[in-house]
């Protein structure tokens, strides 16, 4: 683990007005935010601002998946938004990365770049059903062996292929980990899962959590167990 604040809530909401009421409950200082595709299109830049604002780190979760180009200037203007973490699909391929990390090292402050390797929600059957049939384990490693020789901080992978990737790429590359479910919790549309003290144990570096927090009946109350359960 790389850090004394593991947990980043997903802020999955559909509305400006309730990622903001529930940050008005959060500490900046014990969890990092994720700013997604929803929440992104309803309300833009100005609510990453107002988060940062507030003190909290945002990692910017817009999976850029395009040519060079346009997603190494999608990088930039993240950049220039000041948050803490960006990311992109591995599948682009190495040369979509490369230009990515180029235009970062020019920056600042860039942001910490990592690459989604195989979304959490699929499984062994649904990679046969695109065309790439073969073992989630063995695509993740692929894609991080790929990624990391492609200049990223890290990748996006299940807890489930954490331990497996830490083995071979080693200490410094940070393992971002959703598909994390409290036990006995429902998995919801997440196919590859596991809890967040066997994601920590795993070598996860941080837990990307949403609806076991924001869709709970009280938030900050999931959120407490989840954290009183990881400081055991
Ligand atoms: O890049 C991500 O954050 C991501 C990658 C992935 O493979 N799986 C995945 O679930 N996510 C995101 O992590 C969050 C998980 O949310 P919950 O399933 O509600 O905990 C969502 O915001 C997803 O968009």
């Amino acid at each position: 683990m790389s850090g004394t604040k593991p947990i980043i809530v997903a802020l999955d909401f559909s509305d400006e007005s309730l990622a903001l009421d529930l940050i008005e409950r959060l500490d900046p200082s014990a969890c990092r935010v994720k700013v997604g595709k929803e929440l992104f299109t309803r309300a833009g830049p100005g609510l990453v601002e107002a988060l940062q604002v507030r003190g909290f780190e945002v990692f910017l979760d817009l999976k850029y998946h395009d040519i060079p180009n346009t997603v190494a200037g999608a990088c930039a203007v993240a950049a220039d938004l000041g948050v803490w973490m960006v990311n992109l699909h591995i599948m682009g391929g190495a040369r979509m990365i490369a230009a990515a990390r180029e235009r970062l090292e020019r920056v600042t402050r860039p942001p910490l770049l990592v690459g989604v390797t195989l979304l959490t929600s699929l499984t062994g059957d649904d990679l046969a059903a695109v065309g790439c049939p073969g073992d989630p384990l063995e695509r993740v490693l692929a894609l991080a062996a790929l990624g990391h020789a492609a200049g990223l901080d890290g990748i996006v992978c299940s807890p489930r292929e954490a331990a497996a990737v830490r083995a071979v790429e080693g200490a410094g590359f940070r393992l971002v980990t959703p598909g994390i479910r409290p036990a006995g919790g429902v998995a919801d549309d997440q196919r590859r899962v596991m809890t967040p003290r066997e994601a920590l144990a795993a070598g996860a570096d941080d837990l990307v959590i949403g609806r076991p927090i924001t869709a709970a009946a009280d938030p900050l109350a999931a959120l407490r167990a989840i954290e009183a359960d990881l400081a055991v």
